[in-house]
């Protein structure tokens, strides 16, 4: 009994791998990046199984780029430090001394920690910030906000030579002022803006809610930009998810392909939204690029 169980596990595992062959030949040579923010993170054993789907996908030739967040383990370290903090319209306000904080923990602690996890799984990682070779150039957004930055100019260069060498990027949200300042840049915003950068075929945003929800609760498995607004302006898509959706309709405008917005804390997401017949989330594209969504 026990041995026809285990055949049959065995047998599904060998379909999964076959029905994702049209999968792994449509984005073989695709640049994917994914957003990891800090409430996806989890434990130890997530971020491992993260860094595997990381290392997979690298492993089937795409080329990803991980642009990752950090604000739990930013307010950590800011509370140990007796620093006081408070959000405007979901960005951080920042001042000098609130930028080194965020300088630490993101290029530091949280960069170095899904480095390792994707070495550690077989993949070949090296951290950068949007500093890096001037990669991301920002302006203030507002001088309320203090040293919080918008991108203005991304240059995709530095990536391009990574990917080129085999290597995966991990980037922290930080970018380069033009009079010698860093800024502070919301995640979402600087991994739709390297997206755009990149022209990537998709932008995978992983949060902690299964997708964009409708006002009935329902997640939506498929939306076009024009759908995204209506929601907004009806107020159904509402606090933290409006960063995110204002982020893939700005991606979507700049070049890339498709946003989808899934669960970074369900079991290998990326490999069951890129991979697999189910998909996962919602999807976000332009109406004319339409075929049939998967599910
Ligand atoms: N229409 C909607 N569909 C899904 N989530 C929504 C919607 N409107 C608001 N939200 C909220 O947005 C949150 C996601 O944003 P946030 O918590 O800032 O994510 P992250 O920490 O991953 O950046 C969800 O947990 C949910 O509470
Ligand atoms: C300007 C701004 O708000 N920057 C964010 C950067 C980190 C981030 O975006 O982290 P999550 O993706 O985990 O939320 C911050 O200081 O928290």
């Amino acid at each position: 009994m026990k041995k026809q169980v285990m055949n049959r596990d065995w047998i599904a595992t060998a379909r999964t791998l076959s029905e994702a062959l049209p999968y792994l030949q449509r984005y073989s040579g695709a640049t994917v990046v994914i957003k990891f923010g800090g409430h996806a993170m989890g434990d130890a054993e997530q971020m491992a199984q993260f860094a595997r789907d990381i290392v997979l996908m690298n492993q089937v030739g795409v080329h990803p780029v991980v642009v990752h967040g950090g604000g739990p383990m930013i307010n950590e370290l800011l509370a140990k430090l007796d620093i006081k903090s408070e959000f405007v319209k979901g960005k951080r306000v920042t001042d000098a001394a609130t930028m080194e904080v965020v300088e630490m923990v993101l290029s530091g602690l949280v960069n170095k920690r899904i480095v390792q996890a994707i070495n550690q799984e077989g993949g070949r990682a090296v951290g950068i910030s949007g500093k890096d070779a001037n990669m991301m150039v920002c302006d203030p957004v507002d001088p309320a906000l203090g040293l919080v930055g918008q991108p203005v100019e991304v240059s995709p260069d530095l990536i391009h030579q990574m990917h080129a060498h085999k290597i995966i990027p991990v980037v922290a949200p930080l970018g380069a002022g033009r009079d010698g300042e860093t800024f502070n840049v919301n995640g979402d915003t600087a991994a739709g803006a390297i997206a755009a950068a990149l022209k990537a075929d998709r932008l995978l945003l992983l949060t902690d809610v299964e997708g964009v929800k409708d006002a009935s609760g329902s997640v939506v498995t498929q939306l076009s930009p024009d759908q995204v607004r209506e929601l907004t302006a009806s107020g159904v898509i509402a606090g933290g998810m409006i960063p995110k959706t204002e982020t893939a309709l700005d991606a979507i405008a700049g070049g890339v392909r498709a946003v989808v917005i899934l669960d970074g804390r369900a079991p290998n997401a990326c490999l069951l939204e890129l991979f697999t017949d189910h998909g996962a989330g919602s999807l976000i594209r332009v109406p004319f690029e339409q075929e049939p969504r998967k599910m």
